[in-house]
């Protein structure tokens, strides 16, 4: 694997190593390594079917890998002791494509699942009223947490999701193509919301997704998942840099061209300012990039979106 910015000394609270995935003869994963760094966004593209869903669902123990090993947090998944294992689960939090909430509870009921389930002594006012706050911190109204999944949209059921991800302040969030079949204006609304948070609550955030816009406005790295492994890591224009076909393709496709030219439109938007001599400022560490191209600040305005 390429680590285009291996300059970094923090830790690294997800650390995969040599894993291997297969479903009989079918390998997905073949000597998979991938380290995320401490309070970054890494989004993680690849072409349908290369694996992404089942290595988020390795590192949180939803899927035996059949070889390699995946650290989180510091514990070794596999390992971990039953303590461990619930401990490590209370630390992260996922939101599934589609959201996956309970049809036949309430929204802020849903939020309670976890809360009921990782924290019983808790009383059903208190748990009742951290279910409505982080109904609010996802940017729904209040009186959604009174609502049945089926009477909210497409955009709201992801919040509604997020809500309940965000119900134990995780440390990590997962994120599976959050922003999946909303519309440009939702979607731009929803990596906004991803980034704030992100920054408030200090989240280290793993984001599957196929939404080049989003990549653009919200990911600090991209992992790009090709030939049974991440192929590369690095910020878009250090990608942009490899002679690789497919991640030429995926950036420098008309798609990826058109995101990035929304991107820099927005950049100009929010600041007219000629940049500095010498390029962008230094964000965690990176070197400046030239294309002008901020990838850690996000786009709240930007509503014209590609998916790939
Ligand atoms: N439980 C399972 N049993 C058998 N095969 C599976 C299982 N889960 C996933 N697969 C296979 O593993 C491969 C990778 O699936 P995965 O859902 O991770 O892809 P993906 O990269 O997330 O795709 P997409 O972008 O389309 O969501 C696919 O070929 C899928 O059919």
């Amino acid at each position: 694997m390429m680590d285009l910015s291996d300059d970094y000394k923090g830790e690294y609270p997800i650390l995969v190593e040599g894993l291997r995935n297969s479903f009989g003869e079918h390998v997905i994963h073949e000597g998979l390594d991938l380290k995320v760094r401490k309070g970054e966004v890494l989004g993680v593209v690849g072409g349908s079917g290369t694996g992404k869903s089942v290595l988020m669902r390795s590192i949180i123990g939803l899927q035996q890998p059949t070889d390699g090993s995946i650290t989180v947090l510091g514990h070794k998944m596999g390992d971990a002791t039953e303590e461990d294992a619930v401990d490590l689960r209370s630390r992260w939090g996922v939101l599934f494509q589609g959201g996956a909430l309970f049809s036949t509870l309430t929204v802020g009921e849903n939020v309670e699942v976890p809360l009921k389930q990782f924290f019983p002594e808790i009383t059903d006012d208190l748990r009742a009223e951290i279910a409505r706050f982080k109904v609010r911190l996802s940017g729904l109204p209040e009186s959604a947490a009174f609502k049945f999944p089926s009477e909210l949209s497409g955009g709201m059921k992801k919040r509604a999701g997020l809500a309940r991800a965000l119900a134990l302040d995780p440390e990590l969030l997962f994120l599976d193509e959050p922003t999946a079949g909303l519309d440009p204006i939702g979607a731009a609304a929803f990596d906004s919301l991803t980034r704030e948070l992100k920054e408030t609550l200090g989240l280290t955030v793993f984001l599957i997704t196929h939404d080049l816009d989003t990549l653009y406005a919200i990911c600090d790295r991209v992992a790009v998942l090709a030939d049974k492994k991440v192929i590369a890591v690095g910020t878009i224009p250090e990608l942009l840099a490899l002679d690789h076909p497919w991640i030429q393709e995926y950036f420098n496709g008309p798609r990826g061209r058109a995101a990035l030219d929304s991107k820099k439109e927005t950049a100009v938007k929010d600041d007219p300012a000629p940049a500095p001599k010498g390029g962008a400022p230094e964000h965690d560490g990176e070197a400046a990039v030239e294309t002008g191209v901020e990838t850690g600040s996000p786009s709240p305005m930007d509503s014209s979106r590609s998916e790939a």
